[in-house]
C-alpha cells in the first residue's frame, strides 16, 4: 500500500467514526460481524487483526480473543507491543485486507449491502488521532490522512461491484512467514465455516 496522505472534503465522503449509525458496520470494532478462522470464533475483524500481530505467542492470541471486545483487545495489544511480529509494518496492510475479506465472505449479505450502499463515494475512517488508518480533521470541512482502512474498504467494495468477490468465495491464507493462530497455520477461510471449538477446547488437541 502506498502510504501517501490524502485530503477529503467531509461533505463528499462516507465518514464513519463509531460503530453505531448507518455506516458503523464499516468499523473493525463493529459488533455483529463474527469471524471463524481455523474453527475459532472471533468476535470482530479488529480482534483477528490484533491476534495476527502475535503469531508466535498463542497465549497472547488467546487473551485477545477472550476479550470479546475490540477496544479491550487493543489494550491487550499495547501491553504486549514489544512482542509484535518484527515484520509487522511490512505485512499489516496485507493482514488487514485479509481480515476484511474474511469479514466480508462470512457476513456477506449484511456487509456487502453496507459497502455497496456507500455508492462511489470515498470511504473515510474519521479519527481525531489516527491519520494512518483514518483521516483527521484539518478544518471543519477537510480531513487529511492515509486513510488506509477506508482505502481497503473501497478496494473491497470494488471487488464486489466487479464480481471478483462473491458470496461463495474462499479466502486463501496469506503467503507470509508465521501466519499462525494457536500454533497452527491459518488455513483457507470459507463463507460457510462455523464455530466448532471454544477456547477451552483448543488446547485439548
Ligand atoms: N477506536 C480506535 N482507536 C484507536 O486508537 C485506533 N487506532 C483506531 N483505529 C483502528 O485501529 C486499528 C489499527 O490498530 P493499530 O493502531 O494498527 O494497532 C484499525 O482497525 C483502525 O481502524 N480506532
Amino acid at each position: 500500500m502506498i502510504l501517501a496522505q490524502r485530503e477529503y472534503k467531509l461533505q463528499d465522503v462516507i465518514a464513519f467514526a463509531k460503530t453505531d449509525g448507518k455506516f458503523g458496520g464499516l468499523s473493525n470494532m463493529a459488533p455483529g460481524y463474527n469471524l471463524f478462522v481455523n474453527e475459532i470464533n472471533i468476535q470482530s475483524s479488529e480482534i483477528l487483526y490484533q491476534a495476527c500481530r502475535f503469531p508466535l505467542f498463542p497465549h497472547i492470541q488467546e487473551e485477545l480473543i477472550r476479550t470479546q471486545n475490540p477496544m479491550d483487545s487493543k489494550s491487550v495489544s499495547r501491553k504486549y507491543a514489544t512482542l509484535t511480529r518484527q515484520d509487522w509494518d511490512i505485512v499489516r496492510f496485507r493482514i488487514m485486507r485479509w481480515c476484511l475479506e474474511v469479514k466480508l465472505i462470512q457476513n456477506f449479505p449484511k456487509f456487502s449491502e453496507l459497502l455497496l450502499s456507500t455508492g462511489d463515494k470515498p470511504i473515510v475512517e474519521y479519527s481525531t488521532k489516527d491519520s494512518l488508518w483514518g483521516a483527521i480533521p484539518q478544518s471543519k470541512e477537510i480531513l487529511v490522512g492515509v486513510n488506509a482502512l477506508g482505502r481497503l474498504l473501497m478496494e473491497l467494495r470494488a471487488k464486489i461491484q466487479t464480481g471478483a468477490l462473491i458470496q461463495a468465495s474462499v479466502i486463501y491464507p496469506l503467503d507470509i512467514p508465521a501466519f499462525l493462530l494457536f500454533n497452527n497455520k491459518i488455513s483457507e477461510v470459507h463463507n460457510d465455516d462455523y464455530f466448532i471449538h471454544d477456547l477451552d477446547e483448543i488446547y485439548a488437541y
